[in-house]
């Protein structure tokens, strides 16, 4: 269905009552479409103690995509992010990564080496290390595990930091000591971070919490610049960032999606406004 389509229907369609909101079939993927995927999940549920936080779940980001995921409160973002992460196993349903990895069979730290980061809502950068040793310390490699004092520098592996702290705006805070850096400044830095493990996917969450004005922009055109060579799924609140972006958006609600297309598209749909917008 095309989004001209969905938003004819819902504008012909009474509105069902937020709480009642049915799992539109519209909006799961067709399972031979799994193998041209980056991500792909279908059908996917996670009760905690009875409560469905994720209820069949459908979800499919493409190669090369960066995509916005919004949604209420208790939607279930960051369940659906530990769910791809390993850190959660689903009850039921379809989880691969590149089309045939079954993300459920694999462990936390085997899907972060697969290539999926992760950066959390606050900043966890080394305070105590330089901008630049924090991203030798996350550099993917052999190097892992080894404290930068007994770390001899090597020409490529200064190239690629040095090629990090220009695309996170950093190059002129190198040697400083992370402590001193802003909070955005921070938030670049663990961009960074990720980013120095040569990830395929990067999940950002709520990434310009906290953030002036000027950084959030500025956060905006970081993530496109980072988006041109790798996939991106960003959590996030703010919608004047989401319009920033200019991706396709997910709407959650209830741990299914309740809409996803354009901005326009998401934010015009009477359910996304009942459940969420219109608060
Ligand atoms: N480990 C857990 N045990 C019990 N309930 C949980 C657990 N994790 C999540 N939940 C519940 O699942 C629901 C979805 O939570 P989740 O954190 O995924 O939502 P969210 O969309 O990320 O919300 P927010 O925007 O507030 O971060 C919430 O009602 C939450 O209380």
């Amino acid at each position: 269905m095309t989004d001209t389509q969905s938003q004819s229907q819902s504008q012909s369609q009474p509105v069902p009552a937020a709480a009642k909101a049915p799992i539109n079939p519209a909006l799961a993927p067709t399972p031979s479409a799994r193998k041209d995927t980056l991500l792909y999940l279908d059908g996917v549920s996670r009760s905690f103690d009875g409560f469905k936080a994720i209820n069949e779940l459908s979800f499919v980001l493409a190669m090369g995509e960066m995509r916005a995921i919004i949604g209420p409160n208790g939607a279930g973002k960051t369940t659906m992010m530990d769910i791809i992460t390993g850190k959660t196993r689903p009850d039921k349903g379809d989880v691969f990564f590149m089309g045939d990895i079954d993300l459920t069979k694999h462990d936390e730290p085997t899907i972060a080496q697969m290539g999926i980061g992760r950066k959390f809502q606050k900043p966890t950068v080394f305070e105590t290390q330089t901008v630049a040793d924090n991203l030798l310390l996350s550099l993917k490699g052999e190097r892992r595990g080894i404290p930068a004092l007994f770390y001899r520098d090597n020409r490529k592996d200064r190239r690629t930091i040095d090629g990090i702290l220009d695309k996170i705006r950093l190059g002129h805070r190198r040697d400083e000591l992370a402590a001193y850096l802003s909070h955005g400044q921070k938030q670049w830095l663990e961009i960074g971070m990720l980013l120095a493990q040569d990830p395929k996917l990067l999940l950002v969450d709520e990434p310009v919490a906290g953030m002036t004005d000027a950084e959030t922009e500025e956060t905006a055109r970081l993530l496109r610049e980072i988006a041109v060579d790798h996939s991106v799924v960003v959590v996030e609140h703010d919608m004047g960032f989401v319009r920033d972006l200019g991706v396709k958006v997910t709407c959650l609600h209830e741990g299914h999606v309740l809409s996803e297309g354009s901005l326009d598209h998401v934010s015009s749909d009477p359910q996304v406004v009942e459940v969420y917008l219109g608060r």
